[in-house]
């Protein structure tokens, strides 16, 4: 029944748990002192709530650090508040494995108090990494670094009908552990409290600044030129578009809208600071599940036809086009040899299909592998990112190239974003047809692979193509795309 006081069953259910979170807080406390270090303590209970994003929206006002991510396509959805424990390795170190490290020791330590058969095990951590460690970050980004695993305070996961709440605290020697589970079932009546109801878009949001179009062509033709000489196969070129709303964006309701208009692609949201980093990719990076793995190519794009007829007429000349099966083969080549060095039955078809999203197609390839004992997914994860999707071919001239000819810092954008659990299995994305979102103002991001018989103009188009799921999210016409 629900507790007349608060009112939602979430919120009773939680205090029901109070007595657990306790218990498990003490086992916590004395592993501590033994340990000299604090551990994690985290406590999984069933809840009876429907939608994650509706805390994700209340948790604008609670705290700077909410996460949301949803494939709408397998009914799973995640919401993270607050940072329970987060780290960030120190620059100079393999930033993958040092996260990998991190994230074992954490977990070898923590009380975990969940039903094992949850989907998704006890208290996960969200993870994230700039595009290019070596690249100077720019105050746009600053906030994110170029590795982040946090592992939020309070964690809502929908699986199907199934929703959990993870509560997620740092014990030490001297913590009061009374004080968590009575924490947490405040925290969480105050956020169940606060109504939500999505935003409509700004009707009349602003181009504001963005590289000029005709300046980011003349990089294309020059990548072009290097490409016939020789000196490289393949290089992607991203590029960014900035808005001006006349008041705040609302990021809840634009995660609203992509999840509605775009179900077979990852969303998600990582809000740090004033500002969420926030997209909806159609791109799998790698996921990892009882040992499968499941890894995607996606390059080479067309537009969506205006009628049947002329959306098959575009897919089959995009299945038929040279220039971007070129595209597409460096990246199913490079993510075959990038697995095979860790998995076993790596396999993938022969021949691409066509991936349909709202506003483009593109060639797919799905591969999938055994990971060998021995690896985990920030193994995956650093032999994979980046894959010449986003990168290049080859890998380290393609992105010395980017690095000195794109004049832009990518930040998060075209970067792995996702999570990992207690278990080990995680998914990543790659973080692309994403935005980085202010208060006022939003910066977009598109990049498109550039080989030898690209044309300018053509890449141009592609990239607004490209722009057009967030442009769309966030209120913004075709007819004002620049
Ligand atoms: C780089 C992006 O997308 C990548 C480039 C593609 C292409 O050039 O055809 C297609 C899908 C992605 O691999 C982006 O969306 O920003
Ligand atoms: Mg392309």
């Amino acid at each position: 029944m629900a507790n007349p006081l608060l009112g939602v069953r979430v919120t009773t259910a939680t205090l029901r748990e109070v007595p657990r979170m306790e218990a498990a807080a003490e086992i916590a406390r004395r592993r501590a002192r033994e340990l000299g270090r604090p551990v994690l303590v985290s406590v999984t209970t069933q809840v009876g709530l429907r939608d994650p994003l509706a805390l994700f929206a209340r948790g604008a006002g609670v705290t700077h650090n909410r996460f949301f991510w949803s494939v709408p396509a397998a009914n799973f959805e995640i919401t993270g508040l607050g940072a329970a424990w987060s780290f960030t390795p120190p620059l100079s170190t393999d930033r993958f494995a040092a996260s990998a490290e991190a994230w074992r020791q954490l977990m070898a330590e923590a009380v975990i108090d969940a039903d094992r058969d949850l989907p998704v095990q006890g208290p996960l951590a969200v993870a994230g990494f700039r595009f290019d460690p070596d690249h100077p970050p720019s105050e746009l980004w600053r906030d994110y670094p170029h590795a982040l695993l946090l592992v939020p305070r309070l964690l809502i996961v929908r699986h199907g009908d199934v929703t959990t709440l993870t509560v997620n605290g740092m014990v030490d020697a001297q913590s009061s552990t009374l004080a968590l589970g009575a924490a947490a079932a405040r925290r969480l009546q105050a956020l169940i409290g606060l109504p939500w109801r999505p935003n409509r878009p700004p009707l009349d949001v602003q181009v504001d600044v963005s590289l000029d179009p005709d300046v980011w062509k003349a990089i294309v033709a020059d990548a072009v030129t290097d490409l016939r000489a020789g000196m490289l196969e393949k290089v992607v070129l991203a590029r960014a578009m900035r808005l001006r709303g006349p008041e705040p964006f609302d990021t809840a309701a634009t995660l609203d809208t992509l999840r509605r208009d775009y179900p077979h692609t990852f969303i998600f949201a990582v809000a740090r600071g004033g500002r969420t980093f926030l997209g909806a990719s159609p791109e799998r990076l790698v996921s990892l599940r009882n040992g499968d793995v499941a890894a995607s190519a996606l390059a080479g794009s067309a537009p969506r036809g205006k009628t049947p007829e002329e959306d098959a007429a575009l897919a089959s000349a995009l299945l038929q086009s040279e220039k971007d099966r070129a595209e597409h083969a460096f990246v199913v080549q490079m993510i075959r040899a990038a697995l095979t060095d860790y998995c076993d039955a790596v396999q993938a078809p022969e021949l691409p299909t066509i991936m349909q999203v709202r506003n483009v197609q593109h060639l797919f390839t799905p591969i999938t592998a055994r990971i060998r004992p021995g690896y985990d997914i920030f193994d995956l994860v650093q032999r994979l990112h980046p894959t010449p999707a986003v990168g290049g071919k080859p890998g380290p001239a393609a992105l010395a190239w980017i690095r000195a000819r794109e004049q832009l810092d990518r930040g998060w954008y075209a970067a792995p974003v996702g999570w990992v659990d207690a278990r080990g299995d995680g998914e990543f994305a790659v973080a692309l047809r994403s935005a980085l979102i202010g208060r006022r103002e939003a910066t977009l991001f598109a990049g498109c692979g550039i080989v030898a018989a690209s044309d300018p103009e053509r890449e141009l188009a592609e990239t607004r193509i490209k722009l057009r799921a967030m442009l769309g999210a966030l209120g913004v016409g075709d007819e004002m795309i620049g």
